[in-house]
């Protein structure tokens, strides 16, 4: 958790001042029982009233200056803490944000959320606790001192009280501590459940499974609670145990107080102070036991935001990245194998193939064939096992991402969109593009009709994920905002399915001049979609099949001829 702190580095003149004052504080506090035990034991036994007054004063004005410590501390921390949680998830989210794709599937979606947001919560509440740190351990350590200076023969019954106390805490914490941890994994648990629940919700209904998700999320729902109420159970019964043993102390202290104050050993003010002190020990100690109830809980969350942090992605730039910035590109895997973290065959295998500027590059194959595979190892979303993959000869990871990136138009497989307009959607990956150039992009994609029969037209708002558009409306609304890139390289992750043949063919003509000079990768399901391209590359449970143009294919490929055969007459085929 230490490690965490240094967030806190920013802050440090404020967190220097919420030291000093809460020290201030605390030494105010701890002088008010012996200003109060001189009243008494001065003022009112010899009946001084100016005295009284005088020392009155004295103790209102110490009040009053404990208090106005206590305001500015308590502004400067809620400023430190609310700053420190902002740091702190700006740090974690620009990490997550340079993971590969293998990271994403090592830790999940729902565990991320729940470290960006639920964990820090825990750790940011311990930093509000600051104030606590430093007036408890100081209240009772002072206490202690105070109260054997006003009577040392009377302490000794704190003296004892105070390690027993310590024992029940520290047995207590013991049982409770593991559970913390639990209950940050059955945060996520419940996370998971309503992330697959409300990103699934069609689906769902469809199927009249709703019912069936009530259960998952009761069961997950009552995991969480059983362990809360658990973790919760321990904690509670700490505070009576603590009253009971501090109740029996603070008789053994009036009983033998008094005895000593009978033998004239002791004045009465002298017990009066030292039962305030007694009680203020007692404070510190709650005070301590709410801090020492809140580190469990944000030690876990703490391990968990550092496991997050210490993640290095091998994905990154190298030293010395060159850029790439020709305007055509050829790229070419060579011999590129690859398997997915965990898995037992690879995903593609001994893959060669070249894609040339200005040709058509199509890939083909059954589902699981390894096609997007292919697509995501160009991206860089994952590195290659073995082989290599070059773009104008020169090694992808030698390349800065920024580079390689910004020369690609990709269209994933299921169109993504993000909440705005559809110009902002447009403009994604084109920040300069002019309004014109965004229409022309919609145009080509065959999107500038219904987007221009929108009540706003381009400035029609979509909803999260364009929810508010057909499947296909989506896809070429994706398809649009490649366009809008220009770049050399189109990557086409099956980005054509969701369209009727008709506008797939109006859309591949479209697309045809825009394309000339560039690469394009089209990973394709219809024969008809691809059977133009230069180059076909037929895959097959993660190995090259066959390689050339259809009607080479057609007289060569087994494979192929099957994918041909179950999709098209023989006329088509021809
Ligand atoms: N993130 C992943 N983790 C583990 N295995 C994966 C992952 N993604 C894909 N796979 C596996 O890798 C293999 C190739 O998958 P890939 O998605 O490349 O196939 P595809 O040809 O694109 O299929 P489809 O046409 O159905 O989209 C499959 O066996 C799949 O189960």
């Amino acid at each position: 958790m230490f490690k965490l702190f240094r967030f806190l580095k920013p802050y440090r003149v404020s967190v220097i001042a919420i030291i000093t004052l809460m020290l201030l504080q605390s030494l105010a506090q701890l002088y008010l029982p012996t200003l109060l035990s001189d009243i008494v034991d001065v003022g009112v036994v010899k009946g001084d009233v100016s005295y009284i007054l005088m020392y009155g004063g004295y103790m209102l004005l110490v009040a009053m200056g404990a208090m106005a410590c206590v305001m500015v501390a308590s502004y400067l921390l809620a400023k430190t803490a609310t700053g420190f949680g902002r740091d702190l998830r700006r740090n974690l989210f620009a990490h997550v944000e340079s993971f590969s794709l293998h990271e994403f599937d090592k830790l999940g979606t729902s565990s991320l959320i729940t470290r960006t947001t639920n964990d820090i919560a825990q750790v940011q509440q311990l930093v509000v606790m600051t104030r606590m740190f430093i007036g408890a351990p100081t209240m009772l350590i002072g206490g202690v001192i105070m109260a054997s200076y006003k009577d040392a023969h009377l302490a000794i019954i704190l003296i004892a009280v105070i390690p027993i106390l310590a024992l029940v805490i520290a047995g207590i914490m013991r049982t409770g501590l593991p559970l913390f941890k639990t209950l940050q994994v059955k945060i996520d648990g419940i996370n998971l459940v309503l992330r697959e629940h409300l990103t699934g919700i069609r689906v769902i209904r469809a199927f009249n499974r709703s019912e069936h998700e009530k259960t998952k999320f009761e069961r997950a729902n009552q995991d969480f609670t059983q362990v809360a109420t658990k973790v919760n159970t321990i904690m509670a019964s700490m505070m009576p145990v603590m009253m009971l043993i501090f109740n029996l102390g603070i008789v053994a202290i009036l009983w033998y107080g008094g005895i000593r104050i009978d033998h004239n050993q002791m004045q009465i003010g002298d017990l009066m102070a030292f039962i305030q002190y007694a009680m203020q020990i007692m404070f510190s100690m709650f005070m301590m036991t709410m801090i020492f109830m809140m580190i469990p809980r944000a030690s876990a969350s703490a391990v968990r935001i550092n496991e997050v942090l210490a993640i290095q992605t091998n994905i990154h730039n190298a030293p010395h990245a060159e850029k790439l910035h020709d305007n055509q590109t050829t790229i070419a895997f060579n011999h590129v194998t690859f398997s997915y973290p965990g898995a037992e065959q690879p995903a593609v295998q001994d893959i060669t193939f070249e894609a040339a500027p200005g040709e058509v590059t199509a890939i083909i194959g059954g589902t699981g064939s390894g096609k997007t595979t292919l697509i995501n190892l160009l991206l860089r979303f994952y590195d290659v096992d073995s082989g290599s993959i070059t773009l104008n000869g020169l090694p992808l990871p030698s390349l800065s991402l920024e580079s390689v990136r910004n020369q690609m138009g990709y269209v994933p497989q299921k169109a993504v969109l993000f909440s705005g307009t559809v110009t902002d959607n447009l403009r994604f990956g084109a920040d300069v593009a002019s309004p014109e150039d965004l229409a022309h992009a919609a145009a080509t994609a065959q999107a500038a009709q219904f987007v221009e029969e929108m009540k706003d037209g381009y400035a029609s708002v979509l909803a999260q994920g364009g929810t508010n558009l057909s499947g296909g409306q989506k896809q070429r609304l994706s398809i649009a905002r490649a366009l809008a890139r220009k770049p050399n390289i189109y990557i086409f992750d099956d980005s054509f399915s969701a369209l009727d043949f008709k506008t797939d063919a109006k859309l591949r003509a479209a697309l045809k001049s825009e394309t000339e000079r560039a690469t394009m990768i089209i990973v394709a399901q219809r024969v008809s979609t691809i059977m133009d391209a230069q180059q076909i590359i037929v895959l097959d449970e993660g190995r090259i099949a066959g390689k050339g143009t259809h009607s080479e294919l057609m007289k060569t490929c087994e494979v192929y001829q099957e994918i041909v055969s179950s999709q098209l007459s023989e006329e088509e085929s021809a």
